[in-house]
């Protein structure tokens, strides 16, 4: 799904949400029996019609064992195309074992987007930006605390944070097309300066809900006229005793706030 896709898909839904798949087999409600692909597909059930994307936490079906790749298979293969599909991995390694990880996503998985950290430099990144249509999705600045240690330190070249050298550096390696960033809403302070850095690139945005992330600072200060936002929930969701409601309620402060700072676009 490219970008102007992403942004029509928005509109017609008048939602960014995406709705993070992170099955706790501790948390399942006790109905399932611990099938975790019968939760997996009720949560989409009773989602799909107020989000735009859906994000597997792949270290939720790996600690599964060989089952967790089926069921993950199978998760993906339920979304069906009409949703942007981000396999939250994290990766990033040598450029030979990148091409690697780049092709379980896209390829095995099936993937939109894949979440990538940084560090390793850019033939870390770059076998992720071979596939046309797909996105690699990097870390920017995290929603946890300890993305204080080293994202937020100020450095002594440039006088600005890590994550601002991180993400002007990244840039250069590919385009708004090509490249997301992550960036945590429990950090809603920092929006206006990642939108000045990166006026053009979607956001994805976890932290709301469980994590106490900010949605409204978020959507003030991060948006741009494509919205430019995935606003991501997990726990919140998958864990309510009302899912549906729980991901209609998000949506509708995202239509309101679509609304709000985007009415050209949102009638
Ligand atoms: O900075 C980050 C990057 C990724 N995540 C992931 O997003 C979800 C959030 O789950 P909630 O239950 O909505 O808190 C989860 O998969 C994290 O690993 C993040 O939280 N922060």
């Amino acid at each position: 799904m490219d970008r102007a896709e992403l942004f029509q898909r928005i509109q017609q839904k008048r939602s960014f949400l995406c709705v993070g798949l992170d099955p706790d087999p501790d948390r399942i409600p006790a109905s399932f029996d611990g099938d975790v692909l019968a939760f997996n597909r009720s949560i989409i059930d009773a989602t799909r019609e107020y989000a735009v994307a859906y994000k597997p936490n792949t270290a939720f079906y790996e600690a599964l064992g060989l089952d967790g790749m089926r069921i993950l298979h199978a998760t993906i293969d339920y979304i069906g195309r009409d949703h942007l599909i981000i396999a939250d991995a994290k990766r990033g390694d040598i450029g030979n074992t990148s091409g690697y990880y780049a092709r379980f996503a896209f390829e095995t998985l099936g993937a939109d987007a894949i979440t990538v950290a940084p560090y390793m430099g850019e033939d870390s990144v770059r076998p992720f930006l071979s596939y046309p249509g797909k996105w690699a999705i990097v870390l920017a600045v995290t929603s946890n605390e300890g993305g204080d240690d080293f994202q937020h330190t100020v450095q002594q070249d440039t006088g600005t944070a890590l994550y601002d050298k991180v993400m002007r550096r990244v840039m250069e390696w590919g385009s708004p097309d090509q490249l997301m960033f992550v960036c945590g809403a429990t950090r809603a302070e920092t929006f206006s300066t990642l939108r000045s850095i990166a006026p053009d690139h979607f956001f994805l945005v976890p932290g709301i809900g469980a994590q106490g992330g900010d949605l409204q600072a978020v959507c003030r200060f991060g948006m741009n006229a494509q919205c430019g936002l995935l606003v991501n929930s997990s726990r919140g969701i998958l864990y309510a005793q009302d899912p549906a409601r729980a991901a209609r309620e998000l949506q509708q402060e995202m239509q309101s706030a679509l609304e709000n700072y985007l009415p050209e676009v949102s009638q």
